[in-house]
């Protein structure tokens, strides 16, 4: 009998290159090896294929290229697989929160399908980076306010129509009101006929009466994507409401993995049985008429006949490549930025929130962020067992520059200030950032106005035998199903033409 998940998202977006992958593997002792399909020098190759980065992209390609009998190398800069799946180490953070990703959708077909390929559990009561509903008190211009008196209170600055949801909700239900794109073509946000509305959220909010000032709160405080609303594109929320939109008609059973997401990079990388190189950081790619050579930050070379780059283009800023293939994919290389997100991690060392009866999770307009009370040990849920500042947008990139001790000192003094039952009550354990880190150089990709239409189409295009893939490439899912998705799309790309 077929699972739950296999209907839905996957039927949509995977039908055709799954048919053209079964196909290929089909075939694939008859046609692929080293000496059997690479034309032009064969000497001095390390693999068939090198891929860069061990991330879900990279993985689930390399386990894609190795079932068709290629020789593949992968190479990574760190000492661990994942990249952006990244769970704390317990010894870290009680309770080890997710650092990267968080929440796994129920229609992520192909992440349901690695972790029960890979004997990982995926269980829906999953350690979270947010607060439970009832657990959050809003933090604004020094007042804290009940998301029961928001919609009346003196700070309320939105128009009228949205006084009644709160600043981190007020603007979904809106743009899923004036979303044009049709709600079963996952694609259509990169279709040139929709380019008119490649324009910034910050018009569109101003076209329905917000002010300056509510827009700054509702776009500019916390946000999850970009920074403000004026450098983000309003296409980008159109197709996240799509894809949520199908997330949800998957009717699929989502939630984290059990024990933390980065059990499922690992495993896929314990399933790989050819040569993960950790801790490897490449410095320059170079390409011939018939192999292209990759060289590590310690002088070492490595050649392939084909060489597929999994970075985010924020990584890939630090290493050098032949020119592009297109102007627009070199804009797109070069611009392409990464959502900002710093995390501060402590354990409470009394119980704060029966201290002053406030709940114990804020979202503060200041270098607090969002402050979060975790409860992340599914044996006793309703303790406390971390909390975290999660810090986004303008705070994050605010608290990133000051150096990790200044930083530690500057938010919790905010935390005291503001909350003096926190005063001796937060142990600090743990610093993450997601920006000052040369692999990664912040959360996600996201779109600036006009830049769907000026490169999305453009950033997977091969640069001769250089090829690309990562979740910025992805165009019907995002996260780490549109991670897995761009490396299915290029272990297939690769295999048409080894092939
Ligand atoms: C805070 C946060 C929250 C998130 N929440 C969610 C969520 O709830 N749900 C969801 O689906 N997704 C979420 N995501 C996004 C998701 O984690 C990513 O989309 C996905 O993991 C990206 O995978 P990737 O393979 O494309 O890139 P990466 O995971 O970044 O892999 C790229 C790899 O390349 C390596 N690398 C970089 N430079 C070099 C170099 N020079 N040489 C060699 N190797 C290099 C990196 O170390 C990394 O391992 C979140 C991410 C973050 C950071």
């Amino acid at each position: 009998m077929k699972k739950q998940h296999t209907k839905g998202l996957k039927n949509i977006d995977r039908r055709d290159m799954l048919k053209k992958s079964s196909l290929l593997l089909a075939a694939a002792p008859f046609y692929f090896g080293l000496n059997s399909c690479i034309s032009g020098s064969k000497k001095n190759l390390d693999a068939d294929v090198i891929i860069i980065g061990a991330g879900l992209s990279g993985l689930n390609a390399a386990l894609i290229l190795e079932g068709a009998g290629l020789k593949v190398k992968i190479v990574e800069a760190t000492d661990r697989l994942g990249g952006r799946v990244h769970t704390a180490k317990e010894k870290d953070v009680p309770g080890h929160p997710e650092l990267g990703a968080n929440g796994i959708g129920g229609g992520y077909a192909r992440v349901i399908d690695a972790a029960e390929k890979h004997n990982v559990k995926i269980g829906s009561d999953r350690p979270r980076t947010e607060a439970r509903k009832g657990e959050l008190i809003y933090h604004i211009k020094n007042n804290f306010i009940l998301p029961e008196n928001w919609s009346e209170h003196s700070l309320n600055t939105l128009p009228e129509g949205f006084r009644k949801s709160l600043p981190a909700y007020t603007t979904w239900p809106m743009f899923s009101k004036i979303n044009p794109l049709p709600p079963n073509d996952l694609a259509a946000w990169r279709n040139p006929k929709y380019k008119d509305w490649d324009k910034s959220v910050y018009l569109v909010l101003k076209e329905k009466g917000f002010s300056d000032d509510a827009i700054k709160l509702c776009m500019g405080t916390n946000s999850s994507y970009g920074v403000d609303a004026k450098n983000i594109s309003i296409m980008m929320y159109f197709q996240i409401l799509t894809w949520i939109g199908q997330q949800t008609a998957s009717n699929g059973k989502g939630g984290a993995i059990v024990g933390g997401n980065q059990r499922l990079p690992k495993a896929m990388g314990a399933a790989f049985k050819q040569d993960i190189l950790l801790n490897s950081p490449v410095k320059s790619i170079s390409a011939e008429a018939d192999a292209t050579t990759i060289t590590l930050n310690n002088g070492n070379k490595l050649r392939a006949p084909y060489t597929l780059v999994t970075l985010p283009t924020s990584a890939l800023r630090h290493v050098s490549i032949p020119s592009c293939s297109t102007e627009n994919q070199k804009r797109g290389f070069t611009n392409l930025e990464y959502t900002p997100v710093v995390q501060l991690h402590f354990v409470p060392t009394k119980k704060y929130w029966e201290e002053d009866g406030l709940p114990p999770s804020m979202w503060c307009d200041n270098l607090a962020g969002r402050f979060m009370a975790l409860k992340n040990d599914i044996q006793n849920p309703d303790k406390v067992t971390s909390c975290v500042a999660f810090l986004n947008s303008n705070v994050a990139i605010e608290v990133d520059k000051m150096n990790r001790k200044d930083a530690i000192t500057a938010v919790t003094k905010v935390l005291e200030d503001i909350r003096p039952s926190l005063k001796g009550a937060l142990r600090f354990t743990y610093y993450w950032t997601w920006i000052n880190n040369p692999y990664a150089g912040g959360a996600y990709a996201y779109w600036q106005p006009g830049q769907i239409t000026d490169f999305a189409n453009h950033l997977a295009k091969p640069i001769g035998r250089i090829h690309f893939a990562g979740e910025h490439t992805a165009i019907m899912n995002r996260g780490m199903e549109g991670a897995m998705e761009s490396g299915e799309r290029a272990a297939l790309e690769l295999l048409n033409l080894i092939g």
